[in-house]
């Protein structure tokens, strides 16, 4: 059976978005560096520019490894904290069409809610996604368990916040997937959580271009 990643509506709107992304991502960094700015991961999600109108996607190299991540553990039930225009929604999505499942996504931005929206009917696949626009932490709350998959990548200071919300809806055997695990302090908030000293979790950090994305498996 092929994977739904090589179909051809999914393959050109992954092509396009990720084609678009890098030309905004190029287009930023022509831009004159304000030493002054704060870093961009202190940023309110809210009231910013860069979240309200930026990709700030994953690379294809994670994409596949969050369809692969899906597909491994047959995850029917996806959760997915910051959407933006849904490329990672896409590869997400493409894994549910393989397992029969589904992705609840969240962005704050109705204009990226919109388009991520619109990316997945292009790519055929808006039966496998439904996009909650609002703060997630109130549109994720009723997401219904079992959980098999939860990918983080919204507001790194709600990491945790999320993951305790949803925590006990996760099954034994889930995945819990950071991006920009590198950009967490280290032995406090999610990544304390989540650590070794976690009856709960088991933990890796692994290495991306881009950055670190830690990956937990729930035991319990
Ligand atoms: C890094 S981008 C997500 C990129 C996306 N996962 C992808 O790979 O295409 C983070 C997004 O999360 C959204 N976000 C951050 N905190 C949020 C929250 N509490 N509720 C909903 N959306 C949030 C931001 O508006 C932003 O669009």
């Amino acid at each position: 059976m092929k994977s739904t990643l090589s179909r051809q509506d999914v393959a050109e709107t992954l092509k396009r978005e990720h084609a678009a992304a890098r030309a905004m991502r190029e287009a930023r960094m022509q831009q004159p560096r304000d030493e002054n700015a704060p870093p961009p991961q202190t940023l309110d999600f809210r009231t910013s520019e860069l979240h309200r109108t930026q990709y700030l996607s994953i690379g294809p190299r994670m994409g596949r490894f969050l369809y692969n991540s899906a597909r491994a553990i047959g995850a029917r039930t996806i959760v997915e904290f910051g959407t933006s225009f849904g490329i990672s929604t896409l590869y997400l999505a493409a894994a549910a069409a393989d397992t029969g499942g589904r992705v609840s996504g969240s962005e704050f931005h109705p204009s990226k809610a919109e388009k991520a929206r619109a990316n997945l009917a292009d790519a055929g696949l808006s039966a496998q996604a439904d996009i909650r626009i609002g703060d997630a932490m109130e549109t994720l709350s009723t997401v219904e368990g079992p959980i098999d998959l939860l990918f983080l990548d919204g507001a790194k200071d709600l990491y945790l916040e999320v993951l305790k919300m949803l925590e006990d809806r996760l099954r034994p055997g889930a995945l819990v997937i950071a991006d920009n695990a590198d950009h967490l302090p280290e032995n406090e908030g999610f990544l304390h959580h989540v650590g070794d000293d976690s009856d709960r979790y088991v933990t890796t950090l692994i290495g991306f271009h881009k950055g670190l994305v830690s990956q937990s498996l729930v035991l319990s």
